[in-house]
């Protein structure tokens, strides 16, 4: 059994007298001491998928359909006050600014205590103690020292691994990271990826990586799962994905990784970008594939029709993406998403 199941997940918001779509029938599951990696670009509806699976969206201006597993207990019908015991102690969130995890008139090791007994019944003394270890497990240098701080006397690298620390506070099965990295600068980047891969071996936690960065994804993700206008349309296991991205979107975002031009006699940077932007939600075209306006393969039946997740083969033997593309789908040997060879399924959650 799947450690999260997320099935048809949908969100949408109040806008006027309707409502607008953010996230469009995401299906998803994580597996126990998984990374998996939801990728795309800004706006995507990456953060509000996380946010909806542990009910962190304001509920006057949300509707939230489809089903969260998490082992075999259903999230989104459970009651606040148990949904609160979840939240911390089952799955933890870390935020991409780690400033707003932390109150700035309490010592960083008075909120990570209170957070140890929020969740368990122990005492100050024993909670301070437990506090003290997770930010030496967390690399933190002279932990006794650094708990009697404020937050705004660590610098940002620090300072997020206090937040990693402070999520940590209740052993939780799952750890939300949402763009963990991208407000630190790229030396301190590659130390907090570093740690978080540590801490979900050590501690056998499944990870749940949200980010628009294909470097952090190619070092840290399992497996890949790409988003575009609130849609998934492409999965993958990482290691199938750089080789044989199957999605134009996919192709594009690779395309659009800053690089090196080598170019004899003038070697320069290139930052490319995908021509266009991901729409806003009031523009998102309700039929046909929401990424023919920027697509180069778009034709009218792209633009008429949504391209259903399918199982694109990539190989004989068996390895392949699930795709939304009409292009990417060869008649032949694409099989529909329910009927995905066994061994495929198998691999997506080895
Ligand atoms: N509370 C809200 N009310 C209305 N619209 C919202 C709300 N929160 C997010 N949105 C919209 O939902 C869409 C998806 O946002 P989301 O934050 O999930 O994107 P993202 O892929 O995580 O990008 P980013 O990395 O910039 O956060 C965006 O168009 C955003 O403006």
């Amino acid at each position: 059994m799947a450690l999260l199941d997320v099935s048809n997940l949908r969100v949408r918001f109040r806008a006027g007298r309707g409502f607008v779509t953010a996230v469009d029938g995401v299906s998803f599951q994580l597996q126990e001491r998984e990374t998996l990696a939801i990728v795309g670009e800004s706006g995507c509806g990456k953060s509000v998928a996380a946010m909806a699976l542990t009910r962190l969206l304001p509920a006057s201006t949300t509707q939230v359909e489809g089903q969260v597993h998490l082992q075999s207990r259903e999230l989104l019908g459970l009651p606040e006050r148990q949904m609160r015991h979840v939240r911390g102690r089952q799955i933890a969130t870390v935020f991409q600014d780690p400033s707003a995890s932390f109150n700035p008139v309490l010592t960083v090791g008075e909120q990570i205590v209170e957070a140890i007994r929020m969740h368990e019944s122990v005492s100050h003394r024993v909670a301070w103690q437990r506090a003290t270890e997770l930010l030496e497990l967390v690399s933190i240098p002279e932990p006794g020292h650094r708990m009697a701080e404020y937050p705004h006397r660590f610098s940002g690298g620090m300072r997020q691994r206090a937040a990693i620390a402070m999520a940590l506070a209740a052993q939780p099965k799952i750890l939300i990271a949402d763009e963990p990295t991208t407000a630190l600068d790229v030396t301190i980047q590659a130390q907090i990826l570093a740690l978080l891969k540590r801490l979900q071996r050590e501690l056998g936690m499944g990870l749940l990586l949200i980010t628009h960065d294909l470097g952090v994804v190619a070092e840290t993700a399992d497996r890949v799962m790409i988003m575009y206008a609130g849609r998934k349309v492409e999965e993958q296991p990482v290691r199938h994905l750089f080789d044989q991205p199957q999605h134009p979107y996919t192709r594009k975002l690779m395309g659009a990784r800053p690089r090196m031009d080598l170019d004899w006699p003038r070697p320069r940077p290139l930052l490319p970008e995908i021509p266009g932007m991901v729409p806003p939600l009031h523009a998102i075209a309700a039929q046909g594939c929401t990424f023919a306006t920027r697509c180069h393969l778009a034709t009218d039946h792209c633009r008429a029709q949504s391209p259903p997740l399918t199982f694109v083969p990539s190989d004989a033997r068996g390895a392949g993406a699930l795709v939304a593309c009409w292009d990417a789908m060869q008649p032949a040997a694409a099989v529909a998403h329910e009927k995905a060879p066994h061994h495929y399924l198998q691999e997506l959650a080895a």
